[in-house]
């Protein structure tokens, strides 16, 4: 049996997701241990997927000081033990980590049990808690990092089966990542005149927050588009489009190789140590992408940028970085080291 770990952020769980499914399809279930806050739960409680879900106490130590970072790493060594009393419950050979704070107790964990440690690092600058037990893993991928032992991003094949070359630019998607992003959803009203005056339709993922003001600002404005707050089906709206203008998270990114869609990356400029500019740079330093920071956009000269853009060349280019196997690839390795 397999325990996966981790997640805070959709960008981690996807990655636990896709790990869960491909164990799902060789008849193998696994359990989940996330924490009690961020989108763990939202994302897991109720998947049937998993043998069992536990959601624990454990809080991030990065950005804290003094006496709340005590507290926090108390908290997250006192949930390590309550894992290895579930590693023994459920009889776990192995775990698997998306990293994140979530994943802090059940890594811990798995060393205490001496048990083998796999991590997946989605970003191009490690996490800080990746970066602490990456010495005592059994493995660790990356995407970015030549010296990992999988290169592989595990990215759902249901991206893969709507990949579609762009030649012409008829559709922008506008992507904040799992929470939406306020910079983004700014961005996308101030560009909205210009694309409709332009016959570019409009497609806006806008988060939880904003739907509601945002909904009624293409409305009011009598600019049709397609609004959502968060979607299920990210792979059926991305085919729908030509460009997408979107915040650099990790799974965002290697979703839109697999799907062969171009894009304009404005990264979160307060992820930790810039990870998100780097992740973008990699396909930027490729003419893959283009790269822009959030406070030197001008939303008139940008349009411009984007009309003149090699769509065709891009996307072409894209899907040869990313390959359809990622998810298999990692659950073949785990597997083959592991009597699960
Ligand atoms: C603010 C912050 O620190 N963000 C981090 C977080 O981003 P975030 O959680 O935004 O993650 P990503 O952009 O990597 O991935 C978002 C995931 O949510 C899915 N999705 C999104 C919107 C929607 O409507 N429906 C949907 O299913 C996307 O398809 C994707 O699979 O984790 C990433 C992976 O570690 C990091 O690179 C990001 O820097």
């Amino acid at each position: 049996m397999i325990a996966i770990t981790g997640g805070g952020t959709g960008g981690h769980l996807v990655i636990a997701k896709a790990i869960k499914e491909e164990l799902n399809q060789r008849g193998i279930k696994a359990i989940y241990i996330g924490s009690n806050s961020g989108q763990d739960k939202a994302w897991f409680e109720h998947d049937e997927g998993f043998e069992q879900k536990y959601f624990l106490e454990s809080r991030g130590v990065v950005n804290k000081k003094g006496i709340q970072k005590l507290l926090s790493l108390m908290t997250i060594v006192r949930s390590s033990f309550t894992c290895k009393a579930l590693f023994k419950k459920h009889n776990i050979h192995a775990v698997f980590s998306v990293g994140g704070y979530s994943a802090a107790p059940a890594s811990l964990g798995a060393l205490l049990s001496r048990l083998p440690l796999y991590i997946h690092e989605q970003n191009a600058i490690q996490g800080k808690l990746n970066t602490l037990l990456r010495p005592f893993s059994k493995a660790f991928f990356s995407a970015y990092d030549t010296s990992a032992t999988l290169t592989s991003y595990p990215v759902s094949e249901s991206f893969f089966k709507y990949k579609r070359e762009r030649t012409h630019l008829k559709t922008i998607i506008f992507l904040g990542g799992s929470q939406g992003a306020t910079f983004i959803n700014q961005l996308a009203l101030k560009m909205a005149k210009i694309l409709h005056e332009n016959n570019i339709a409009i497609m806006h993922q806008t988060g939880n927050k904003e739907f509601e003001a945002i909904q009624k600002f293409y409305e009011t404005e009598k600019i049709p588009a397609d609004v959502f707050a968060f979607t299920t089906n990210m792979a059926q709206k991305l085919k729908e489009a030509d460009f997408a203008i979107s915040r650099s998270g990790a799974s965002t990114l290697w979703e839109l190789c697999a799907t062969a869609l171009p894009a304009l990356f404005i990264p979160y400029p307060h992820a930790a140590a810039n990870h998100q500019y780097y992740n973008a740079k990699t396909l930027e330093e490729k003419g893959l992408a283009l790269l822009l920071q959030q406070n030197t956009i001008d939303e008139k000269i940008l349009f411009e940028k984007i009309k003149y853009l090699d769509l065709k060349k891009m996307s072409h280019e894209l899907s040869t970085l990313i390959r359809v196997n990622g998810s298999k690839e990692i659950v073949n390795h785990i597997l083959k080291e592991s009597t699960c």
